[in-house]
């Protein structure tokens, strides 16, 4: 009985010395992690919202979930709850303190001059979740092995690179309207646009990125197993899971673990015949430089480099992959936004359709050529002003690389020098930064024009340099023009040829037809993979006269 009494006691009392450590822990990191982002105010959450648990566990009061920034800007927005254009989220059970900013002095801090001078980096987990796909110029995190992914790739994105895009881009439009029997059709109904647009993008990154034929987007199957395409889109859904699961989650005998991990091997395994089949192809003496890919230019430009310089293998593939995600689902979700929100605008199609035919006056079957890019001028501003209003790169990650300071001087802010410690995230919200009425006038509203008085030094229409979806300072966008390139294309030819309007539903209780504003309301709403996008978006093409 004593002895009895005497190990329920010592359970006891191990239990609540276990409870009081794991609290008192708590409560000490909890608290230098308010000193870690220097008591600047903000929300106290269980998980930081971009961690494991904060993504899977469901959306609550608590527990933000991973596009806070979109799902409460309008009611629950911190930057105006706390009164603050930069704000805290400190987590008590688990993460990373992190200063979240929608100023773009703030963001300039971190993205341009604190990435110049090393003081800010990407974040290291960050980096290390996208080493799944191998190494690579958007995993890297080590300064001096960036600059040498940068050395060979930047020279890839150049004119003959956009006029291969222009090209093929053209041809891929004329193909689908003929393969999809379109051209004979006076209206059709889509009923999701991304089905589209997303083929499209898959196929010039394909054929301009990687310098595979048309075919390869539609093959049967490889080696007799699943398609490429098919691995592609079971890639593209799971990448989130792919970069954030454990690597035990990769042996669960569930059917759709295993068939997840049969598309990345099937997918890695086709990479790597095509990298050494290419590698060897332009090695030899047979090589007559006429391959304009970038992959092309990047095996040339590595050996050029040679040794220790150039690119391995597997940093070859590694970059196929970067490449292939970076390049296809971001472009391919703002065409999708800025379509829906084209649709809901016909006098701004108007407009454009006029430039349209202003620029391509006196030619047979109002042919847009290359040269046209840069008077197409209506068509990028509404392609920018889609990016601004859904931008895919949602939130640029940095950490603090040593202790430093963050000078909160924008307009709403109280001047304050922030003291932020070693380790300490800050994320760039590209939805606070891009719908902030204190550089964008009526935020929610489809307002391409506002871009129009943005012109580069050479009069080219630019989105401005201060306000960017695609990231400003040394690791901005590396294929901002090669999107803007197809994106001006596709959509110059489908303006020119069709009225885009919403597809409505029916309201099945009264007969009648949602309004637009509805539709607005439904369809026009943030989705997340691994980069931004919107709902499925339904509409119908009316044929132009
Ligand atoms: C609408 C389309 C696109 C948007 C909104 C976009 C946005 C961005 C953003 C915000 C970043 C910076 C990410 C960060 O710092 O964490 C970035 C980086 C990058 N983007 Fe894009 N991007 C687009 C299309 C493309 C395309 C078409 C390509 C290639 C064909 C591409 C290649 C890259 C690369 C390689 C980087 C990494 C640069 C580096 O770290 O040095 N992007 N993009």
């Amino acid at each position: 009985m004593g002895q009895t009494f005497c190990a329920d006691l010592s359970w006891t009392t191990a239990t609540a010395a276990l409870v009081a450590t794991f609290t008192i822990s708590k409560v000490l990191k909890f608290v230098s992690g308010l000193k870690a982002v220097d008591y600047l105010p903000g929300l106290w959450v269980p998980f930081q919202p971009l961690s494991l648990l904060g993504v899977i566990l469901p959306e609550t009061s608590w527990n933000p979930g991973l596009i806070f920034a979109w799902t409460w800007r309008r009611t629950r927005n911190i930057y105006h709850r706390f009164g603050n254009d930069t704000v805290s989220v400190v987590p008590f059970l688990h993460g990373t303190p992190t200063l979240y900013t929608q100023s773009m002095e703030v963001a300039r801090q971190v993205v341009s001059a604190g990435e110049k001078t090393g003081v800010f980096g990407k974040a290291e987990d960050m980096g290390r979740a996208l080493l799944f796909w191998g190494p690579s110029i958007i995993a890297t995190v080590d300064r001096d092995q960036w600059r040498r992914h940068r050395r060979i790739s930047g020279p890839a994105f150049n004119n003959d690179t956009y006029k291969l895009v222009w090209n093929v881009s053209q041809k891929v439009y004329a193909d689908m309207m003929a393969n999809e029997g379109w051209t004979a059709n006076a209206t059709i109904d889509i009923p999701c646009v991304q089905q589209l647009v997303s083929k499209f993008t898959l196929i010039i990154i394909a054929t301009c990125g990687f310098g595979l034929p048309f075919s390869w987007v539609e093959p049967p199957s490889y080696n007799g197993q699943m398609s490429i395409q098919q691995c592609f889109r079971i890639i593209t859904h799971t990448s989130l899971f792919a970069i954030s699961a454990p690597k035990w989650v990769w042996k669960l005998p569930l059917p759709w673990i295993r068939r997840t991990r049969q598309a990345y091997d099937t997918m890695r395994a086709f990479m790597h015949s095509h990298v050494q089949e290419r590698r060897e192809a332009i090695n030899s003496s047979a090589d007559d430089n006429t391959a304009k890919d970038i992959f092309s230019l990047f095996v040339r430009a590595s050996e050029d480099q040679g040794g220790k310089m150039g690119l391995s293998n597997e940093e070859l593939i590694g970059n196929v992959f970067a490449l292939l995600f970076a390049g296809h689902e971001t472009t391919a979700h703002t065409l999708a936004a800025t379509l829906g929100f084209l649709s809901l605008n016909p006098s701004v199609q108007e407009e454009i359709v006029a430039q349209i035919h202003e620029v391509t006056k006196g030619r047979e079957n109002g042919e847009i050529i290359f040269e046209d890019y840069s008077r197409l001028d209506k068509v990028l501003a509404a392609f920018y002003e889609g990016v601004r209003m859904f931008p895919s790169g949602v939130y640029l990650i940095r950490e603090a690389k040593q202790d430093t300071v963050l000078n909160l001087s924008g307009t709403r802010e109280e001047p304050k020098v922030l003291q932020v410690k070693k380790g300490t995230s800050v994320i760039v919200d590209m939805i606070g930064v891009q719908y902030n009425p204190r550089y964008f006038s009526d935020p929610e509203e489809f307002k391409p024009a506002r871009w129009y008085a943005d012109r580069t030094s050479d009069g080219d229409l630019a989105d401005s340099e201060e306000y960017t979806a695609f990231s400003v300072g040394p690791r901005a966008c590396l294929g901002k023009k090669f999107a803007t390139t197809e994106a001006v294309c596709l959509l110059a030819l489908l303006l020119r040829d069709w009225q885009v309007e919403p597809l409505l539903s029916v309201n099945v209780s009264t007969g009648e037809n949602e309004t637009t504003e509805e539709w607005r309301e439904r369809i026009m709403q943030a989705v997340m993979s691994v980069t931004m996008g919107v709902r499925d978006v339904p509409l119908t093409l009316v044929r132009r006269i």
